[in-house]
């Protein structure tokens, strides 16, 4: 049909006036006819059956009844007024409320007319009411297009104050195909329909507006997810690819002095499987000729630091500075600490510039970085600042992606006139679909494998009735030499009780404890003070450590055996198990003990079992995907990405992985979609790329 009609303005649509299109506009973003046809039900209502008055159930859903009205009359209520009609069929009698809208009802319905009636029903004094029933002559029912189910379509409050109820609508979404004709241009190739055996688009787009059988809506669904998801697929896959063409990156084709001399004579243990082949990915990265956007993923203790390492030598051998930048202060001060460690017989080296340093170091600093004498520079975002000049960036690896935005990304990418390669390390693992509809532009690594000996840690769950045994369980572990975190929450809006929670919680350890020495670590605290506290932790001076989440990512003390975390029930799954990956980390067997109260909520009994079951921070990621949903967990930055209009990424993920799979085939095959059969998905993925907007280019 003529594209251009689908460009209509809303206000040209037959039954819709000035006012309706300004709410349509306003409340749902509905501008032209198009976004009309886009605009997707949410659910859908069985109206195949017909209810007698006498079936009706109490609390039961929705239903749906034909009689008449036989006489109404307006109640006085201590809340106002409401009209009250009793309404008839040849079983029994109901009622049917209104508290709004009384005049307007009162003059149009008519007395002993045949009516259908659709709503819920109270039980009330023996008789069953609908209070607002949606409600059409039989003579208007008959008259209109029939489905087997009913659409019921996203609103709002005041959409539904204002009069634009589900079925106006229903009507509005009909005067629609009236005047295109129902006709759309299909918008997947020949080659994909047949394949998936897709139905039609114009079939697809009238089934999901007037479903004509349970079998052709699930049709109508599946072929419009797909299509959403795979236009989706196509737009990132395409975008990499043609960063991976425009994009030059610096060619390290060198392996040389410093990452053989290391792997040789200096690594302190046989790498993992996963390490050397995400390594290896990393290598054929580099010397690609593209720049490197590299995610590497790994479960907490998979052993990220030493590819990150490596792969700063592999940058070091083509004569060019490395850095890392982690997102706190003691994350970047235990990296420094750990790579100065593993490089300490190598001549190679390493600074770290975080806020906290002073104005005479960081001076020295940047002037060293400038000339060249740095060869790898470990900081926070400090890194970032316009002063941070660096001789020859070549590779720059962010720790934890979650916490810098693609901005900072952005950022260090200017750092050098050809961007540096790139590479982003993340402990919490997204799912693996996740990740590839929100990463598409970065290519990913997965090191799924712990290195060898790692006992899985022992996760129990406790009341905090029971805290006398936890308090034994604590003592026995310090005998043995083992050391001891206690984690409390710290959430911004009860920060004041929350620190209360704390130092209560520090005073009742140090009463308990009065021979050990207990370290204290949170938020409020002087990064010196914090330092000095982590650092006597870290060399084994002291034994319990009381902190808020700020070890939450990444430190690493091999010989903390337990990981107590107090009112688990408050932290979301994620962190979690991030706070537990803080033990473990030796060859010692490890626990985790979640203290909670007994009062706890459906999710956080999920959450707690989920951590009691598995280790595995995939499966956990799965699981805290489906309780949270995809926005909050990757917060709003990336959202946008996942503004599906009618796929679900948790649950429409079978779907996602197909259309993937056939956006790289179809791209394997013809990168420029230029070949005729193919012609199709050029032309709207055009459209697409014009609108921005996937659902834009429909015609
Ligand atoms: N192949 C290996 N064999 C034995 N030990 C290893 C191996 N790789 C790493 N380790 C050790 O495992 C511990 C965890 O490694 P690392 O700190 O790099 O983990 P990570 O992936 O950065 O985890 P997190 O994100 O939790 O910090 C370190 O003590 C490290 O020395």
């Amino acid at each position: 049909m003529n594209a251009n009609i689908l460009q209509t303005p809303i206000d040209y649509l037959k039954g819709v006036g000035p006012n309706r299109a300004d709410l349509l506009r306003k409340e749902l973003g509905i501008h032209t006819y198009q976004d009309l046809v886009n605009f997707f039900p949410n659910r859908y209502l069985d109206k195949t059956r017909f209810y007698k008055i006498n079936e009706l159930q109490r609390n039961s859903a929705e239903v749906q009844v034909v009689g008449k009205i036989t006489h109404i009359r307006s109640v006085e209520q201590k809340r106002g007024k409401r009209l009250v009609a009793d309404f008839i069929d040849e079983t029994g009698k109901m009622e049917l409320v209104w508290f709004r809208g009384q005049k307007w009802i009162r003059e149009n319905l008519k007395i002993n007319t045949p009516y259908v009636i659709f709503g819920k029903t109270n039980w009330f004094n023996g008789l069953f009411s609908m209070p607002h029933p949606e409600m059409e002559s039989v003579e208007e029912y008959k008259k209109q297009l029939r489905t087997a189910m009913q659409p019921i379509y996203p609103s709002t409050e005041k959409l539904v104050k204002s009069g634009i109820t589900n079925r106006v609508i229903n009507k509005l979404m009909q005067q629609l195909f009236i005047e295109t004709k129902g006709k759309f241009y299909d918008t997947l190739s020949e080659e994909i329909t047949s394949e998936l055996k897709l139905i039609p688009k114009a079939e697809a787009v009238f089934n999901i507006h007037f479903p004509q059988s349970q079998e052709l809506l699930a049709k109508a669904q599946f072929r419009l997810k797909f299509e959403e998801l795979f236009y989706i697929q196509l737009q990132l896959l395409i975008k990499n690819m043609l960063q991976k063409q425009k994009i030059k990156g610096f060619v390290f084709e060198e392996i040389g002095q410093n990452f053989s001399e290391f792997y040789k004579n200096h690594l302190p243990f046989e790498l993992t499987g996963a390490q050397k082949k995400v390594i290896k990915e990393i290598r054929a990265d580099l010397g690609s000729g593209a720049q490197m956007n590299r995610l590497l993923q790994g479960d907490v203790g998979s052993g990220k630091t030493i590819v990150a390492l490596m792969s700063m030598f592999i940058a070091l051998d083509n004569s060019f500075q490395a850095c890392l930048m982690a997102p706190t202060e003691i994350l970047a001060i235990q990296h420094y600490n750990g790579l100065v460690e593993l490089c300490k017989d190598l001549d190679t080296s390493i600074y770290l510039l975080t806020g906290s340093s002073k104005t005479k170091a960081r001076r020295e600093i940047h002037e060293t970085l400038e000339n060249g004498e740095i060869d790898i520079l470990i900081g926070t975002h400090a890194l970032l600042e316009d002063k941070v000049k660096f001789k020859n960036l070549g590779l720059a690896v962010i720790d934890e992606q979650h916490r810098f935005g693609v901005a900072q990304r952005a950022k260090l990418w200017r750092k050098n006139q050809v961007p540096p390669h790139i590479l982003v390390m993340t402990a919490t693992p997204i799912p693996r679909t996740l990740a590839m509809s929100l990463y598409g532009d970065l290519d990913i690594s997965v090191i799924d494998e712990l290195p060898p000996g790692r006992k899985p840690i022992k996760t129990v769950h406790r009341y905090d009735s029971n805290r006398l045994k936890v308090f034994a369980f604590i003592k026995d572990e310090i005998k043995k030499g083992r050391q001891v975190y206690v984690v409390y929450p710290l959430i911004q809006e009860s920060e004041k009780m929350d620190y209360k929670d704390l130092m209560d919680g520090y005073e009742s350890i140090a009463r308990e404890f009065p021979d050990e020495q207990i370290s204290i670590v949170h938020g409020q605290m002087k990064s010196d003070a914090k330092d000095y506290e982590m650092d006597r932790f870290v060399r084994g001076e002291t034994q319990i450590m009381v902190a808020t989440t700020v070890i939450e990512v990444g430190v690493n003390v091999p010989n903390a055996s337990v990981m107590i975390i107090e009112s688990a029930e408050r932290f979301g799954l994620s962190q979690l198990h991030q706070l537990r990956g803080r033990v473990g980390r030796g060859a010692e067997q490890s626990f985790c003990i979640l203290m909670t109260g007994h009062k706890l909520s459906n999710d956080s009994k999920i959450r707690l079992e989920t951590m009691t079951a598995t280790n595995d921070g995939f499966e956990i990621a799965e699981v805290d995907l489906k309780l949270r949903g995809p926005g909050d967990i990757m917060g709003t930055q990336q959202s946008g990405v996942l503004n599906l209009k009618i796929a679900d990424i948790v649950k429409d993920n079978d779907i996602l992985k197909l259309a993937r799979h056939h956006a790289m085939r179809i791209l394997k095959g013809d990168p420029s979609l230029s070949l005729e059969k193919n012609k199709v998905l050029r032309f709207t993925y055009a459209q697409l790329a014009k609108h921005k907007n996937i659902w834009n280019y429909i015609s």
